[in-house]
């Protein structure tokens, strides 16, 4: 059993600020004795145009967004799940990487995730995006790594959409799927909890989806409603759509028993002699 602290903020074109956002979310953390801090996608910076989003981007090793969270991660011994972006591997690439890291208690980046699937979307009167103009898709699941929180399965926003990735990391034995996101407010409405709670549901596995809310710029809002959900599909946390005066944090207990509790109690076995297993 260990408390998570899952923090939910409005990022901008500023770092600095976004910087300070997630300054209060983990000195709220620490207050509470949380084991880990979760944050969430693209938290270094919201753009409002394509180029802005690339002109800002900077490796994570000059990024003073990415600095300063080590740092935080290291004085609290305090291990930290932040969503950020991270230049192309291919310097002739005009598209940057949507990224998961895992600072450890040291300080230390020890796990990445690139984000595979990417939100282009175009609704009649609603929003439209493009993230596949200016984001690269990564081409890997990452492997569940541990934490004091459990076995932790880094997706991705959009990623939620696609139970193949949950159950693939399911398989591998993840007790915490992340879910790092910055939803549209008009298909946060109509999706968010029920794609997160059918997610916890099918995997029978703790949900921690940590959201980005309220206006980034003239052309963006995000939807909010960072949530928590346990393997039986209960909502344990959730924070609304607003900001707020400052950054608000929900804290969660993560009871690995219920992990297994839930999986003993009803398995979900698979019929990979019918249909192949992902
Ligand atoms: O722009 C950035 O830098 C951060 N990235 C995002 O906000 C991404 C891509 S635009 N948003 C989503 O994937 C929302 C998915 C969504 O809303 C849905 O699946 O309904």
């Amino acid at each position: 059993m260990a408390l998570a602290a899952i923090g939910q903020i409005c990022s901008t074109a500023s770092m600095a600020h976004n910087l300070a956002q997630c300054r209060v979310v983990i000195k709220k953390a620490v207050a509470a004795g949380a084991k880990a801090v979760f944050l969430p996608e693209a938290s270094d910076y919201i753009g409002s145009s394509p180029d802005e989003s690339r002109s800002l981007c900077k490796p994570s090793s000059k990024s003073l967004f990415v600095l300063g969270l080590q740092e935080d991660a290291m004085k609290y011994s305090l291990p930290i799940s932040v969503g950020i972006h991270e230049p192309s591997d291919d310097p002739k690439s005009k598209r940057i990487k949507n990224t998961l890291i895992w600072i450890n208690e040291k300080g230390e980046i020890t796990q990445k995730y690139q984000k595979l699937h990417l939100f282009d979307l175009e609704i009649e009167g609603g929003p439209v995006m493009k993230e596949s103009d200016v984001v690269e898709p990564g081409s890997k699941i990452l492997a569940p790594f541990e934490s004091p929180v459990g076995r932790i399965g880094a997706m991705i926003c959009f990623d939620l959409r696609f139970p193949e990735i949950s159950l693939a990391l399911k398989r591998q034995n993840a007790d915490v799927l992340l879910y790092p996101s910055a939803f549209t407010p008009t298909t946060g409405k109509a999706h968010w909890l029920s794609l997160l709670r059918a997610r916890a549901i099918e995997c029978e596995a703790f949900v921690i989806a940590a959201a980005q809310v309220g206006t980034h710029n003239a052309k963006r809002t995000s939807y909010g409603h960072s949530t928590v959900i346990n393997p039986w599909g209960e909502v344990i946390g959730e924070l609304g759509g607003d900001l707020g005066e400052e950054p608000e944090i929900i804290l969660a207990q993560i009871d690995l028993d219920k992990v297994k509790k839930t999986r003993r109690e009803m398995p979900l076995l698979r019929r990979t002699d019918v249909y192949p297993e992902l």
